[in-house]
């Protein structure tokens, strides 16, 4: 028996505005998640990618076609979907302390005080950041404050977490350490992950499959697998013939599409 997709995207479009300045942004987009996977989305500068996860997120309804979360239509961002933004200083709250930016999600769930915090310093933990509860946002790096962020996707326990460019605003060296901390993250709650990013290493490092989209309005050039073993490397994973034909393959798609 195969499992049923926990992410389907069937005819998707989205077209913004209408009449004759309206723009289509998404032509036609299918895909399909199994649970405890994680795919990446690539595509050239303006493909839609950020409009494909607002739709992915129920965040805009879509003009055409469909997304379903474990076999239901979305609408509005459903229980069981975490989400990470790229622009970390505009999602945090800079006047909560660090705790209780995490523990935020929490508070319309009616949980009491004491088990939303106990939750919070887990959701810290597993980013590392157990000594930063107390401390504001603005007090720590950028770094950092993404991985606040991470911990407040983390802390109502999603089962699909869904994050858009979320290293673009990171150097080199915390963009790496915040890849291999979502692969443990990944490793220890087999949550499935959806990542949208410009970099193409980054698409095969983090992911099972990757999905390529063409220019706008984008529709899926490609499903590239990414057939590299678990726990991966910065150094030895990017050393292996797979991964550099995987990239290879992924980077002439884009510039030739
Ligand atoms: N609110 C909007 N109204 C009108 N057009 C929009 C809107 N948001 C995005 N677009 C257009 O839709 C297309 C896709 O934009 P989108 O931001 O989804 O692409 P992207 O692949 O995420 O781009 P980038 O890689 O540069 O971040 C672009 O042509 C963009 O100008």
């Amino acid at each position: 028996m195969t499992t049923p997709p926990i992410l389907e995207v069937k005819g998707l479009e989205h077209r913004y505005g209408a009449g004759a300045r309206s723009h289509q942004a998404i032509a036609a987009i299918d895909f399909a998640l199994q649970p405890t996977r994680a795919m990446s989305i690539v595509g050239p500068s303006g493909a839609g990618k950020t409009t494909l996860l607002r739709c992915l997120t129920g965040l805009i309804a879509p003009t055409g076609g469909t997304v379903s979360f474990e076999g239901t239509a979305i609408r509005g961002i459903p229980e069981g979907i975490g989400v990470v933004f790229q622009d970390y200083s505009r999602s945090l709250f800079p006047w909560l302390s660090v705790v209780r930016n995490v523990e935020f999600p929490l508070r319309s769930a009616g949980l009491a005080r004491t088990e939303r915090h106990r939750r919070a310093r887990e959701a810290l933990s597993m980013v590392g950041l157990s000594d930063a509860a107390k401390k504001y946002p603005w007090q720590l790096s950028g770094g950092m404050q993404q991985r606040v962020a991470i911990a407040r996707a983390l802390v109502t326990e999603p089962r699909l977490l869904l994050m858009d460019e979320p290293f673009a605003s990171v150097d080199a060296q915390t963009r790496a350490d915040l890849e291999d901390l979502v692969l443990a993250i990944r490793a220890d709650t087999a949550t499935s992950i959806v990542v949208v990013t410009h970099d193409i290493d980054e698409s095969v490092y983090l992911a099972d499959t990757v999905l390529v989209l063409s220019g706008s309005p984008s529709h899926v050039m490609a499903t590239v697998a990414v057939d590299l073993p678990y726990p991966r490397d910065q150094v030895d994973t990017k050393r292996l013939d797979d991964y550099l034909d995987t990239r290879a393959k992924i980077y002439d798609l884009i510039h030739s599409g």
